[in-house]
């Protein structure tokens, strides 16, 4: 008897979302990262940005710790809640003291426009959608800051004794964020299983449209935007 096959709905997503992560990947924020040319005072606002990023980004996580509706799926997002504020934070808080930035000034730094609408967007969903809603808008920062990790290892890896933000690409290439990446993806499609193309449409949405916040936030950075006054 024939098998068929049925796709995945995170390849189906994976997919569908190839031109906005292929923009990603080519931006020059993350090519001169890769080769440790990216001008220093866009770093720096990037990790400021990013952190305050990561604040309202780990509550998308504490969110699934209280919309998860068994023990193991509870314990593995306030896991990852844990590595986002322990790990992943830390990164950010060791390149802000090499650049002589205070913990305090990271904290205080003030979300820029795109900064604020991508996280309000999500915390809207936390607020109102479901759980698979929450994972599909939170999936494509996990999953593609991941493939980042790992194309930027491929392509520069040879260069990164050299690199000034070695760390930063050893992080995200890492086993830790590559086994969050990896549940995350699993969870999705447990989640989508058995749902009405109605609402694989939604996720989908929220999936392509927080990739595309992705790219705005490197765009943000390069250019080093900010509220006119
Ligand atoms: C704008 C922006 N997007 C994605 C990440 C990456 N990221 C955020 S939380 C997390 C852990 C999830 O397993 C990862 C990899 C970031 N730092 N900043």
């Amino acid at each position: 008897m024939e098998v068929i096959k049925t796709k995945k709905f995170t390849e189906r997503l994976f997919e569908n979302v190839q031109p906005i992560w292929e923009k990603n990947h080519n931006h020059p924020f993350v090519q001169e990262l890769g080769q440790g040319i990216l001008d220093e005072e866009k770093f720096i606002h990037y990790m400021k940005q990013d952190y305050v990023y990561l604040v309202d980004y780990s509550k998308l996580f504490a969110t699934g710790v209280t919309k998860a509706r068994d023990l193991d799926t509870m314990g593995k997002f306030a896991q990852i809640l844990h590595e986002t504020l322990h790990f992943e934070m830390e990164l950010h808080r060791q390149f802000a003291a090499e650049f002589g930035i205070s913990r305090e000034e990271l904290e205080e730094t003030r979300p820029t426009p795109v900064n604020l609408a991508y996280t309000r967007y999500m915390l809207n969903v936390a607020q109102n959608g479901s759980l698979a809603e929450v994972v599909s808008c939170l999936l494509p920062c996990a999953w593609d800051y991941w493939e980042i990790g790992k194309l930027l290892r491929k392509q520069y890896g040879n260069l990164l004794a050299k690199n000034r933000y070695a760390k930063w690409i050893k992080t995200y290439d890492s086993e830790t964020f590559g086994e969050g990446a990896k549940w995350l993806i699993g969870l999705m499609d447990e989640l989508a299983e058995g749902k009405p193309e109605r609402e694989l449409a939604v996720l989908e949405e929220h999936f392509q449209m927080t990739s595309k916040y992705e790219y705005l936030f490197w765009d943000m950075n390069y250019y080093k935007q900010d509220w006119p006054i």
